[in-house]
């Protein structure tokens, strides 16, 4: 979160005070403004064990004043304002959250919704019906496979429902799938199904290894889903164990589904003689595979997804292929360009992927040339490397980054950037001892940095922070850039990230 500054307008009268809150707020802002939180007209106080509310999260200093003003201007991540908060009250959220305080109030919506793709499909929630049509709610984080499109159509014929999808729009990429790419995976089946498609702005939980946060979404996409009119809910994103929540729709069980030999369809299970039924293809196996495909640890099977669906799915991950980014940290001189380089020309002469090398003196140069080496320069320069990173490695490329990076928060940053897009990350520590690095000195730095011709050296007169969380550590000392090389992508390649041709 960024506080922006607060000023005086010409008139001399105060200017209200503004703040952005974090992504997940900003989807709060957005489902209450649309009410999605069903009666629900601002932010509450947090209350752990309640149904899911919108809470709201600032420094004590910025409650004080937004009390004192009366109002907070809410500004999306691009500085627009988007809601004007009137707060009420302030709650304390304690040790979760240590200086910081929850405020309440209703919020003002300022004629901007500038969240989201697919803006057409994005309709306010139509409030209480008196019409008593039962309404099939479909929450959807993954795209749908067949096996589920067929359960789900079932389902809502035994219901004699409508169907309507809920692609999960909001803050959060666990699947690598953006926003946008899982509306048209919707949209792609929605004759199939017969279904309306309604884009929620409901946080996508869990980190790009996966992991939605079941309990917490499914009670929250039912409460949403409910906002929309739904009577009951079903699918793999509310597949926990529908508890409680008196005036939430239930979570509707899918009819086992079957693939039918005879006609190579999925059918109700029921109606596919067991003498018929696939015995290769199992429901479970569609649930591993979804789960590969999801995690892209493998490209979608034809047979599994509608046509439609695999074709948004190659145009959102060119070749099913995660990207991913290596960040090799160690002292000047540790050898990191160098084992940079040659990762580089491996990756070129051994796949067919695209290759970007961000050398931290070519960033120096191009990116950063204004800055120093305080920590804070330092700072700013690995972010934007993080940046840059995240941009190509969640378009599937492959970036290579060799900054010194000397401090961890930094480098922890810069994982979470370029995971949250769903690429790959490998921590390097190229952990070259400072005296052979300073026995090296390639570029007479360290005789400069000891006779204090240049201040703030690292490893001299400035810290170098060792990695904890290093996934490869590497001692040039020891092995050579070649067998640095083979290790790293090694690791790539276990986790799904390249293949590789064998060397030549
Ligand atoms: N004070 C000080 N400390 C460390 N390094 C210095 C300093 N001044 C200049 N240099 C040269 O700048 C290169 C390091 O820049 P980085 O952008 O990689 O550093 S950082 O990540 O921002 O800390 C580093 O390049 P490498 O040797 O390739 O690491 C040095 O050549
Ligand atoms: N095993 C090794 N891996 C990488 N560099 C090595 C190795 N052994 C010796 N060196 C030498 O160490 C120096 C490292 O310089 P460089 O790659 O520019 O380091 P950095 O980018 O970390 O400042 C080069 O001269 C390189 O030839």
């Amino acid at each position: 979160m960024t506080m922006v500054a607060e000023g005086r307008d010409g008139t001399g009268g105060a200017t209200p005070p503004r703040w952005t809150p974090s992504a997940a707020e900003l989807d709060d802002v957005d489902m209450v403004l649309r009410g999605a939180y069903r009666g629900v007209n601002g932010f509450v106080a947090g209350s752990p064990g309640r149904e899911p509310a919108p809470t709201l999260l600032v420094p004590t200093d910025v409650a004080d004043r937004a009390r004192e003003a009366g109002r907070l201007l809410l500004l999306e991540e691009e500085g627009v304002p988007v809601a004007e908060l009137a707060p009420t009250a302030t709650w304390e959220p304690g040790d979760a959250a240590p200086g910081r305080r929850g405020l309440v109030g209703p919020l003002r919506d300022l004629g901007e919704h500038p969240r989201g793709s697919h803006a057409a499909l994005r309709v306010a929630a139509p409030g209480p019906s008196r019409d008593a049509a039962a309404v099939l709610g479909v929450p959807v984080d993954r795209p749908l496979p067949l096996p589920v499109l067929v359960a789900v159509r079932a389902a809502a014929d035994r219901l004699d429902a409508r169907v309507v999808l809920f692609p999960l729009t909001g803050h959060g990429r666990p699947h690598g799938l953006d926003g946008p790419a899982l509306v048209r995976t919707c949209l792609a089946v929605r004759d199939t199904v017969a279904a309306d498609v309604v884009p929620v702005a409901v946080p996508r939980r869990g980190g790009a290894d996966g992991g939605v946060d079941t309990s917490a979404d499914t009670d929250l996409v039912r409460h949403v889903a409910a906002a929309y009119g739904a009577t009951h809910v079903a699918g793999p994103a509310v597949s926990g164990d529908g508890r409680h929540g008196q005036d939430l729709p239930p979570v509707v069980d899918l009819p086992a589904v079957a693939l039918d030999l005879r006609t190579g369809l999925w059918a109700l299970e029921s109606d596919v003689p067991v003498a018929h039924r696939s015995t290769l293809l199992t429901p479970a196996d569609v649930d591993a595979h979804l789960t590969e495909v999801t995690d892209r640890r493998a490209a979608p099977s034809l047979d599994l997804f509608d046509v439609a669906i695999h074709r948004e799915l190659r145009r959102t991950r060119p070749g099913g292929r995660l990207g991913f980014a290596v960040l090799l940290t160690g002292l000047s001189g540790a050898g990191k360009s160098t084992i940079a380089r040659a990762l580089h020309d491996t990756v070129l002469e051994r796949s067919d992927r695209t290759v970007t090398l961000l050398d931290g003196d070519i960033v120096r140069r191009m990116l950063s040339s204004e800055l120093t080496f305080s920590r804070e320069h330092r700072a700013l320069n690995v972010r934007r490397i993080g940046f840059v990173a995240a941009q190509i490695t969640g378009h599937g490329g492959v970036a290579l980054c060799a900054p010194i990076a000397p401090y961890d928060d930094v480098r922890r940053e810069m994982r979470a950037m370029v995971e949250s897009t769903g690429a790959g990350f490998v921590l390097v520590h190229v952990a070259t001892p400072l005296e052979v690095c300073e026995e090296r000195d390639r570029k007479g730095l360290y005789a400069k940095a000891r006779a204090g011709i240049i201040p703030e050296f690292t490893g001299i007169s400035d810290p170098y922070e060792v990695p904890t969380d290093a996934d490869v550590v590497v001692d040039t000392a020891r092995a050579d850039p070649g067998a640095a090389v083979e290790e790293i992508l090694a690791v790539a390649a276990t986790r799904g990230w390249i293949e590789l041709d064998a060397p030549s």
